[in-house]
């Protein structure tokens, strides 16, 4: 059967060469991308995903998935969430860390979620990945976001400390796209 087109709809080059990477072997689908400036509104992961994923599908008048990464401090209730890119801007690595001073906790939680739309006026259904983990001190190379901060649990490692296929094994993005292949592949 000829492959299934999908556009991932996206301005973070990092996030589509690792969903690149975790598609790799995946002749199931053919993956390209559009970098369209989709604004994002303010609530919950679930709404800023079907909000930008809604938008995204009107702007380019036809199907397309989008994608929403969070970094949940359990100490914050789950904050700064989706809006872990401004905090990130502003704080950098080590303010981050200094946010959790004071706190019983660091544990942490990322978060993808990736959102799909049959095209425009089609309600965007949502898959969501999770790891959970801890924030630390930075180790590891500052290539993407947080990855070094963030030290999954079980493992001793940040994902900035991981080889790029051990990260796309057991990522949040590498669980939520799981889940959204296994939905595509039964719609078939
Ligand atoms: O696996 C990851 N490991 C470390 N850092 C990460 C990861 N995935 C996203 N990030 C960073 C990028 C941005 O600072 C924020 C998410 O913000 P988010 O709005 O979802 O991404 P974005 O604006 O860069 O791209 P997009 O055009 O798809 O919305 O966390
Ligand atoms: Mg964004």
């Amino acid at each position: 059967m000829a492959p299934q087109k999908l556009v991932f709809v996206t301005g973070n080059r990092m996030k589509l060469q690792e969903v690149k990477a975790i598609l790799d072997t995946n002749t199931d689908f053919e993956l390209t991308s559009q970098d369209l400036d989709v604004p994002e509104l303010q609530g919950t992961t679930e709404e800023i995903a079907r909000e930008k994923c809604r938008r995204a599908a009107e702007l380019l008048q036809g199907p397309c998935i989008t994608e929403d990464t969070a970094l949940c401090f359990e100490a914050l209730n789950g904050l700064p969430g989706p809006y872990i890119k401004h905090f990130l801007k502003d704080l950098g690595l080590d303010g981050l860390n200094t946010l959790l001073q004071g706190f019983p906790t660091n544990a942490a939680w990322a978060m993808c979620t990736f959102a799909y739309s049959a095209g425009p006026g089609s309600e965007p259904i949502l898959f969501e990945g999770r790891v959970p983990g801890r924030i630390v001190p930075a180790r590891g190379a500052e290539k993407f976001g947080w990855n070094p901060i963030f030290e999954v649990e079980d493992t001793g490692k940040t994902f900035a400390e991981m080889t790029e296929d051990e990260k796309n094994s057991i990522s949040h993005r590498y669980r939520a796209l799981e889940k959204l292949t296994t939905f595509l592949r039964a719609q078939s």
